[in-house]
């Protein structure tokens, strides 16, 4: 008996899937998408192994990934096994001296490896550097405002420049960069710790990136957090701006981060929970999306 018909039968709703995404794949062909892995989501080996896969397969359906990590988490555990304590102020790492070796130690020399062996083992694709590379980033000292007073967390960096030149060097060459959110300092004498949200969203809008995606480990920017789990699925910049006093932790940084880079004219911002496995595909291949999206003023009435 012929297995034919069967196989037609079983092959015709995959191929029903490929043309739904159709429309999508011609709207983003060659665009570029700035997607942040936060530390949070790299909580085990199979949503690693699935993120690197999205990834791969956006880079084949024709767009331009770059990948931003976080690794606050992973920076947390080397500094404790240093017996150096974790503090945070204004959602941002009190860097030390001693601790900026750590940070620059697990960022560049554990995560960004681990990324870049998981998305080469689909073929030489992705390329790691660090903001250090090529004056991808530079900063200045950043102190954040804590009540009105400026308060010193060390060596926590303001980004000032980007030169996007190692970057559009990779993508032109096919390649998908894996950034480390660490810059130069403009005399070169030290590096700065940048928190990842910060430095993704600064490199998608300075890329001129069609998307911004931050996985994180919540589905998206709730409303009422902790109390409720209600997610918010869209807002514009201007309603994001009103919302910013009242965040805290975690998603300062993260929502600062994303009004920065649609003002600076990235189309969307989104944030998805990277706790789901293929979640960027998710987010891409559904019409409203999974997590929170962040559109530009004039978007809002549609
Ligand atoms: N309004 C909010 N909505 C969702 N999460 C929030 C909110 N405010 C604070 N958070 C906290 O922010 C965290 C995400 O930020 P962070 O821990 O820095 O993650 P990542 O490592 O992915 O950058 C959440 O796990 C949650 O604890
Ligand atoms: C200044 C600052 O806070 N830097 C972050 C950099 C890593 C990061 O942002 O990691 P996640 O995205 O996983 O939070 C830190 O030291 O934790």
């Amino acid at each position: 008996m012929s297995s034919g018909p069967t196989r037609k039968h079983t092959a015709l709703p995959k191929a029903q899937i490929l043309i739904e995404a159709l429309p999508w794949l011609t709207r983003h062909h060659g665009k570029t998408v700035v997607i942040k892995f936060g530390g949070n989501a790299m909580i085990d080996e199979d949503l690693k192994a699935a993120f690197a896969q999205d990834v791969v397969f956006l880079r084949h359906a024709g767009l331009k990934p770059v990948v931003v990590h976080g690794g606050g988490p992973q920076i947390s555990a080397a500094l404790d096994r240093h017996g150096i304590v974790s503090e945070f102020k204004a959602g941002l790492r009190v860097t030390t001296e001693d601790a900026m070796d750590v940070v620059r130690m697990v960022l560049a020399g554990q995560v960004q490896r681990e990324l870049v062996g998981l998305l080469n083992q689909h073929g030489p694709l992705a390329v790691g550097l660090t903001g250090e590379d090529a004056h991808t980033l530079t900063a200045t000292k950043h102190q954040p405002e804590i009540d009105g007073e400026p308060v010193d967390i060390g060596r926590v960096g303001e980004i000032t420049e980007i030169d996007t030149g190692a970057i559009e060097a990779l993508l032109a060459d096919g390649r998908i960069p894996v950034v480390s959110s660490i810059a130069r300092s403009q005399d070169d004498h030290h590096v700065y710790n940048v928190n990842a949200d910060t430095a993704a969203a600064a490199l998608a809008a300075a890329l001129g990136a069609e998307t911004l995606m931050v996985l994180t480990d919540v589905e998206g920017l709730y409303e009422d957090w902790p109390n409720s789990d209600e997610v918010i699925s869209r807002l514009t910049a201007s309603e994001l701006e009103k919302l910013l006093p009242d965040l805290s932790s975690g998603m300062v940084p993260k929502m600062e981060g994303c009004l920065h880079a649609v003002r600076g004219g990235v189309t969307t911002a989104r944030v998805i929970d990277g706790r789901v496995q293929h979640s960027i595909l998710l987010e891409i291949f559904t019409d409203e999306g999974i997590g929170t999206m962040v559109v530009p003023d004039e978007q809002g009435e549609s």
